[in-house]
Formats: C-alpha cells, structure tokens, sequence
C-alpha cells in the first residue's frame, strides 16, 4: 500500500486506483447525471454544527442501541452486493470487520456468499439480512429462512429498486460479473451468474410489490423489519402502519432515480413523521463523523455506510474495512467531545446552526 489512508477519501482513492475498470464503475456509479450520488455529499456540508461548551466531556462514547441491540456507534454497514468483487474474502471479511468494530452490518440479498456462511465467519456479532423480493419466491424465502435460522436479528426490505437506475458508467465500462464469482440467490433463480450485468440482477426482481407484501413479511417474520428506500414522508408514515419497525431514508447511493433529493435533506421530514413511533436511520454520502453528527442532530437513530466500506475491503481485505469504521468512530467521538455531546442520545437539532 501508498501511505496509509487517514480518511475515508483516501480509500476511495486507493480503490480508484487499485480496481479494474469495470467492477469499480459499477461500485462507484450512480443514475443519470450522477446529480442525487454528488448531492448526498454536498448536502451535509449545507449543513453546520454548533458546539455547546463547558460540557463534561471526559467519558465521551458513541455507544448506542438499535433496535435494541447494542452497537459501539451508530455507524451500520449498508447492504452492498457482490463483496468478492472487492476482496475474495468478501462478506466474509465485512463480517468480521463489522464485529471487531462492535456494529451491525446488513447483508445483501446479491451477496457472493451465503448467509448461513456469511454468519459463520463472525458468529457472535449481530446482523441484519437485506431482502430483494424475487420473482421467484421460492428463492427469497429460502434465503430468509436461512438468515433467520443463522441469527439475523433484523429483515431491511429494500423497496427502492424495482428496476436498476440508468448506470451509464457501467456500459461505458462494460461490466458484467466475471466468472467464478457465484451470486447464491441468482444461482438458484437463473441457474448460472455468468456474464450477468446490474440489469441481469433487476430483472429477477418482483415489480408487484407493494404494501401488502410488507405486510406479509412483517406478519411471517420472527425479527423486526426495516424498510429500505424510504423518500417521502408519508411512506413512511405507511410503513409504519404496515408494521415496520424502523424504516431507513436512502436513495440507494443515488443509484436509482437520479434528482431526488439528498438523504440528509429528507431525513427531518421523515423523522417528523414517524420518529416518535420508530427508530430513523438514514444512508447515503456519509464521508465523515461530522456527517453522523449532522445526521443524529436531525434525529437519526443511526447511519449506514456503503461505499466507503467495499474500499476499505478493496485496499485491505478485513482489516482495511475494520480500518473505514475506526476511522469513522475517531471522528465521531472526536466531533462529539468537541460539540459537546457525551452521547449519541446528547446531540440534539440545537446543535445544529439555524
Ligand atoms: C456497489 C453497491 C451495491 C449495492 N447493493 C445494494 C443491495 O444489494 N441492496 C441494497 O438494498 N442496497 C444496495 N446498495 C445501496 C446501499 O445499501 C446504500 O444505500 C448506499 O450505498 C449508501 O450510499 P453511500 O454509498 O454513499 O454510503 C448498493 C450500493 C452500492 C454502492
Ligand atoms: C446487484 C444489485 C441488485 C445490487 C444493487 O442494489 C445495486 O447495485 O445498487
């Protein structure tokens, strides 16, 4: 390696250079113009803190629950497919990066590794399974009941990706997965995962879904399920009303529809509408500790991280991801002893500059 990485855009750099064109296009590209994957960043430095003083802040800790798990911090892993792309350790190594770092990470439905072995490679850390709902049902429930039989604590239903959003770096790139990487769920819908492309993946997806099968999901699972994807309000509002116990304001990383607006931006209306009742977190462009502190200012319970995570797996396996999530608790226990906020539960919207 260079010099070592001392923040989180060191590593995204270090990937840039490191990856082979196509899968880090498709890792680092968004829809469209890209407009929604700059936003999500450009959002937060909208933002300002303002630091309370002469606040005890000796035993300052980022410690917190979710959904009544304890975490270290309120930084998640957010659901990224294909990790072997990254790392041929993969989500084997997210999984033992997230439980050396104390948090939860959240398992892709497209992952390059099946859930039962994904458990087995850190099997005392909790973890959450993201869920695409198949066409083909057989194959969802199955690896649901896979992850719940493994010890996943929480289902995240992803409900913003019916189709994937126009990926222009992935066709100037030409990605496809090369060979001998096995994707189980797509294996066991399709047969083979050769050459398969993001639009391959999507076209497995149900576009039927809708309320009723949240509800469904809610009624036949024994763990808590978080909806994925949430923009408006008053969706989530309906999330809630279907039985979500938590739900998670994202654009997928600006991934699908280019031009909604910034996570960070819709993360105060969702939290007016239902944060009373559930638990908020929020995903997308999260860089820094800063940004965690932006995002619990405006009543997230927690935060995920996507990208910054696959480069870390990219530049060193296990210890590269561990590597992202210590320098993001770094940052966040150093921001909250500087804003004056011993604990998550401390920062509060008056820390924020009107
Ligand atoms: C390469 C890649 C793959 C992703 N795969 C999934 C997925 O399988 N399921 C899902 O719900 N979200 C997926 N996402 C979206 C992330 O969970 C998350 O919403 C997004 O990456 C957050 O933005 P950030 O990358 O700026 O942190 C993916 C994102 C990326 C970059
Ligand atoms: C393989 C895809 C279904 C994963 C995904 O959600 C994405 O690429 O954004």
């Amino acid at each position: 390696m260079t010099a070592q990485p001392v923040n989180l855009h060191d590593y995204e750099a270090l990937a840039a250079e490191r990856m082979p064109p196509g899968p880090h296009a498709y890792y680092a590209g968004a829809a469209g113009d890209e407009r929604t994957l700059r936003d999500n960043q450009e959002a937060f430095a909208r933002h300002r803190l303002l630091p309370r003083c002469l606040v005890d802040v000796s035993g300052v800790s980022a410690a917190t629950t979710v959904l009544g798990t304890p975490v270290s911090m309120p930084v998640l892993v957010a659901p990224t497919a294909l990790q072997k792309l990254a790392h041929p350790d993969g989500e084997e190594a997210m999984a033992r990066a997230a439980a050396r770092a104390g948090t939860i990470m959240t398992v892709s439905t497209i992952a390059t590794t099946r859930p039962a072995d994904v458990a087995a490679a850190a099997p005392d850390a909790p973890r959450w399974f993201q869920v695409y709902v198949l066409k083909d049902r057989g194959v969802t429930r199955a690896l649901v009941d896979e992850a719940i039989d493994s010890g996943y604590r929480a289902l995240v239903l992803t409900v913003d990706a019916p189709r994937a959003g126009r990926r222009e770096r992935d066709l100037r790139a030409g990605f496809s997965v090369p060979p001998g990487i096995d994707m189980p769920a797509v294996s066991a819908a399709l047969g083979s995962t050769t050459g398969i492309d993001a639009a391959g993946f999507f076209s497995l997806m149900d576009l039927t879904l809708t309320w009723k099968d949240l509800e469904r999901l809610v009624q036949d699972s024994p763990v808590p399920v978080l909806v994925k994807g949430i923009h408006h309000p008053a969706d989530a509002d309906r999330a809630v009303e279907h039985g979500a116990a938590g739900v998670i304001v994202s654009n997928h990383g600006g991934r699908q529809l280019d031009g909604v607006p910034a996570s960070i931006d819709m993360l105060g209306p969702v939290v007016d509408a239902v944060g009373d009742r559930v638990e908020v977190l929020m995903d997308g462009g999260v860089r820094r500790g800063t940004d965690v502190l932006t995002a619990l200012a405006l009543g997230a319970r927690a935060v995920l991280v996507g990208r910054p995570m696959l480069w870390g797996l990219v530049a060193d396996g296990e210890d590269g991801a561990a590597h992202v999530l210590e320098l993001l608790r770094a940052e966040l226990e150093l921001g909250m002893t500087l804003l004056g906020t011993p604990g998550p539960g401390d920062v509060s919207a008056a820390h924020l500059a009107p």
